[in-house]
């Protein structure tokens, strides 16, 4: 149990739980250890990018219809074949039980318990199988891979296929991890008993890395990760694989084009929630720009920042098919286990929800681009756009 905790908070939706994933975000900060809470809550640098990711929803505004039939709003999506209850799905993050013990099985069964899927990170502290037999068919799982050489990618990869995962999710923006000024200054490791099990054997323990003045993830990640990775190895990790592959970490149409090109199933527009390249350009900035390039050919999918259903709605008004969500399933986790993150996951189902009745968007699919407008609107004096050209003269 973390320390400070006397048992699980209330979940959200119980009487007396919280009302908000900010809410949420609260009840898990006094539940954490001060070096976990900034491992998981920070971004690398100045955490620019991070807080513009937030930001960035605060530029867009939605545009209600009315006098539309909402008496049944469906706010659920196909993905892979599978049909998710809503357009929402878990990023994938090492080390869950850094907020609670039961770790990725815990989250596991909360997606299952709320119909989304969940992206396992390679860094999971629980194996692949066991992962998957606590979702219990419920959700679909995704394997998400780093480069870590050829041989421990092909193995990751035929056993997520064995094993009945979904998708595979090749993260693309980080060659290394990036300093995180907070877990230098904490010299943050994670502790012993949390390993990494899915790459035991082929990754010494993070702990190995530890030192002060020094964050033990990137040390592992300078030595273990291999930057010198292209196109070509993800065409061959595909060709080798039946699974869907998506690239994670897509922020420029260039890119959006040649993953396409190079046969992925999808793109995740991500800067890896403000924890990657300080200065990047927040997600959402990002979104219209790679749906664009992508044109339809594959599903566009969003993280980085999703706090609320109203933000779902911005990310699938600009080209998003569905959204990750990151941090906050975290949170749950840290205030009371899997019903902590299935809280968090039907919180945000339900304020989407909300969302769709009340735009008059009674689909997911109805959030098409008139479905928002820049704000404040690019006419007025100092406002820079975001996104959208600014005409002459204004
Ligand atoms: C604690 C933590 C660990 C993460 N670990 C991974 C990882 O192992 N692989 C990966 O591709 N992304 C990782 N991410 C990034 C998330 O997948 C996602 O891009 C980001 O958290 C989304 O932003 P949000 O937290 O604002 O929702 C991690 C993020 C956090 C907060
Ligand atoms: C080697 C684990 C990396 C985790 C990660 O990607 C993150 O903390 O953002």
């Amino acid at each position: 149990m973390p320390p400070g905790s006397a048992g699980p908070a209330p979940a959200p939706g119980t009487p007396g739980g919280p009302l908000t994933v900010a809410d949420v975000e609260t009840a898990a900060r006094g539940r954490l250890p001060a070096d976990v809470w900034d491992f998981i809550e920070g971004g690398s640098r100045t955490e620019w990018t991070l807080a513009a990711n937030r930001a960035q929803f605060g530029h867009w505004a939605l545009r209600p219809r009315v006098l539309v039939d909402v008496s049944d709003p469906d706010p659920s999506v196909e993905l892979f074949g599978d049909r998710l209850a809503a357009p929402l799905a878990v990023a994938p993050m090492a080390y869950h039980e850094l907020a609670h013990e039961e770790g990725e099985l815990a989250t596991a069964r909360a997606a299952a318990a709320e119909g989304v899927p969940l992206v396992v990170a390679a860094f999971a502290g629980r194996g692949l199988e066991e992962i998957a037999t606590a979702a219990g068919g419920g959700a679909p799982l995704w394997l998400q891979l780093y480069w870590l050489g050829r041989k421990v990618v092909d193995e990751l990869a035929d056993r997520a296929a064995v094993a009945g995962y979904r998708a595979l999710v090749v993260t693309a923006d980080a060659p290394r991890v990036a300093r995180r000024l907070r877990d230098v200054r904490n010299s943050f490791a994670p502790p012993p008993h949390i390993r990494a099990v899915n790459v035991d054997g082929a990754v010494p323990p993070v702990t190995a890395y530890r030192a002060a003045g020094a964050s033990a993830i990137e040390a592992q990640s300078r030595d273990r990760f291999d930057p010198s990775v292209t196109w070509a190895d993800l065409a061959r990790l595909r060709e080798r694989t039946r699974l869907p592959v998506v690239l994670k970490g897509v922020l420029t149409a260039e890119d959006a084009r040649l993953a396409v090109e190079h046969g992925c199933a999808a793109v995740i527009v991500s800067n890896h929630g403000g924890r990657q390249l300080d200065g990047a350009l927040p997600s959402l900035a990002a979104l219209p720009e790679v749906a664009e390039a992508v044109a339809g050919r594959i599903p566009v999918l969003l993280d980085g920042g999703i706090r609320h259903g109203s933000d779902i709605a911005k990310a699938l008004a600009l080209g998003a098919q569905a959204v990750l969500v990151g941090r906050p399933v975290l949170w749950g986790l840290a205030c009371a286990g899997a019903p902590g993150a299935a809280g968090v996951l039907r919180l945000l189902r339900e304020e989407f929800e909300e969302a769709m009745t009340l735009a008059g968007r009674p689909r997911a699919t109805d959030f098409t681009r008139t479905a928002v407008t820049p704000w404040p609107p690019p006419t007025w004096s100092g406002a820079p756009g975001f996104g959208e050209a600014i005409p002459e003269g204004s």
